[in-house]
């Protein structure tokens, strides 16, 4: 019996592990809006503090991190735009959460969208880079209590199965996400 099996699911497995490791290296750029998601991009593509009015439709870019080119899709983070999020999902291969440590009032909105997605057992194998951004403002949590407030302990503690890692970064003063971001192409390779 599972010799048959074996004939029939062989060249299936042999599509799918292709299938899998062709995916391309494709960085999805998520969070609430406000949080700082195209800064992020102008600091990725050109080193440059933008100003950018709020994400209407995905942009991709194209980023460079040492050696290696990376596609990068920034999302919109308002309510609607959310909604697109999981239909981006499959086609990512790691995912960047930005996050606003600055604006306590959302922290449980936040919350509410980031367990979703560390929950969401598609993504179980996908890395996560969460960027604790504005740590330049003066009311901003620390590493400490962004992790309790988001309530994200197990996931970085379950190194053995997740790649789930948290930066505490400023993008407009240009610190702190950049080793995050060489530890999520580190993850790809
Ligand atoms: N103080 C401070 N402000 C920042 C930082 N990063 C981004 N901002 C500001 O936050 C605001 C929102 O930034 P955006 O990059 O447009 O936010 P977004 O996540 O793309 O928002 P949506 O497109 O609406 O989803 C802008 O006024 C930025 O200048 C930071 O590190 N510190
Ligand atoms: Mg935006």
């Amino acid at each position: 019996m599972s010799f048959l099996w074996n004939w029939f699911a062989g060249p299936f497995q042999d599509l799918l592990t292709y299938w899998f490791s062709s995916k391309p290296s494709t960085v999805l750029l998520i969070g609430l809006d406000h949080a700082g998601k195209t800064t992020l991009t102008g600091r990725l593509t050109n080193n440059r503090l933008i100003q950018a009015p709020p994400t209407s439709q995905p942009i991709h870019h194209q980023v460079q991190v040492g050696k290696v080119t990376i596609g990068l899709t920034d999302l919109g983070g308002h309510i609607q735009a959310r909604r697109l999020w999981k239909d981006y999902y499959f086609s990512s291969s790691s995912i960047i959460f930005v996050v606003d440590v600055s604006d306590h009032k959302r922290f449980k909105e936040v919350r509410y969208e980031l367990l979703n997605l560390l929950d969401d057992d598609d993504m179980s194998q996908v890395p996560i880079l969460i960027l604790g951004n504005k740590i330049d403002c003066p009311h901003a949590s620390s590493y400490t209590e962004t992790v309790q407030l988001l309530g994200i302990e197990r996931y970085l503690c379950d190194e053995s199965n997740r790649k789930v890692k948290l930066c505490m970064c400023s993008i407009a003063t240009d610190e702190g996400y950049g080793d995050g971001i060489r530890w999520l192409v580190r993850q790809q390779q």
